[in-house]
């Protein structure tokens, strides 16, 4: 069985951080690990508090998986703050796993800070570079180059080769906030590729940008090419959400399983 780690925050309610991954890797099949960096109690509503975990023990979460099982793919989501982002680089340098999808969670569709701002810059200078593909949402992308508000593919272009040029080995920029249909753009320094899928319309989609990074290195640790992982993990996240559930008062959580409730 291939297997796959994430690196990321809990989320008590299920449908986002390392919860989401996890069902996400199971649901392809793959053999879900996970290190966890900061444990929110959160739900569909809200985020209620935070407490990150000390370097120390991410390092020696990184320390024991990687020194004892071979790790296909990682996926990085919330990683909150510049001591948690420095162990992390430190641990990728020393395991080198041969793929890295990133997500640069940073602010919670409920609207709280899940990246410190103080941790802008470490991320952008100690993980886009060791990033097989980076995955920012509409905001993520602007915030990583400073540019005021992205809101169409020619803008979605434009910024994906600048968040390239920070040195990622490719950019795919959601589009899951875009006005119309959810068009996701990839570069990979060569050519420009958009993933479309129509726009489901649910309020329940806590947890999309998760789901997808999370598919897309279930993918990947399959052995499919980059690409073929971001068409397969988009197919995912339309079926997630086109099944997401009324789980919770606020957003909902996608369904990580649809694929036992298709007919
Ligand atoms: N209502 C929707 N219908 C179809 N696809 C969606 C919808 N919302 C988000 N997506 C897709 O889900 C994935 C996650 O995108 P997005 O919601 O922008 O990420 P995040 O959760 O990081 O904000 C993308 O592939 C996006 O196009
Ligand atoms: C613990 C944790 N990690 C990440 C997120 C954000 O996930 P995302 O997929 O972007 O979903 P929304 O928050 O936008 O619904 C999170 N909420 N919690």
């Amino acid at each position: 069985m291939k297997t796959a780690l994430t690196i990321a925050g809990s989320d008590s309610s299920g449908g986002a951080g390392i919860q989401a991954d996890l069902k996400t890797f199971s649901a392809h099949g793959v053999y879900g690990m996970s290190v966890i960096v900061s444990i929110t109690a959160q739900n569909t509503q809200k985020v209620v508090e935070v407490e990150d975990l000390s370097p120390k023990i991410i390092g020696a979460q990184l320390d024991a998986v990687f020194s004892d099982i071979k790790v296909d793919a990682v996926k990085i989501g919330m990683v909150s703050n510049p001591g948690a982002i420095g162990v992390i680089a430190e641990k990728l340098i020393q395991y080198k796993p041969k793929f890295v999808v990133l997500d640069p969670v940073m602010v919670s569709k409920s609207g709280y800070d899940l990246l410190k701002p103080e941790a802008r810059n470490s991320l952008i200078e100690k993980l886009l570079p060791l990033a097989t593909v980076v995955t920012p949402n509409l905001f993520e992308a602007e915030r990583l180059i400073n540019k005021r508000e992205i809101t169409t593919i020619e803008g979605m272009k434009e910024a994906a080769k600048q968040i390239y040029a920070l040195g990622p080995q490719a950019v795919l920029i959601k589009g899951g906030h875009l006005e119309g249909d959810a068009i996701d753009v990839f570069y990979d320094g060569k050519q420009f590729e958009t993933f479309e899928e129509e726009r489901i319309e649910t309020k329940n989609t806590h947890g999309t940008g998760c789901t997808l990074s999370s598919a897309i290195a279930s993918h990947l640790a399959k052995g499919e090419t980059l690409q073929e992982a971001i068409e397969g993990a988009k197919k995912y996240i339309q079926g997630a959400i086109r099944h997401s559930l009324a789980i919770g008062r606020g957003s909902g959580p996608t369904n990580h399983f649809f694929q036992w409730f298709e007919k």
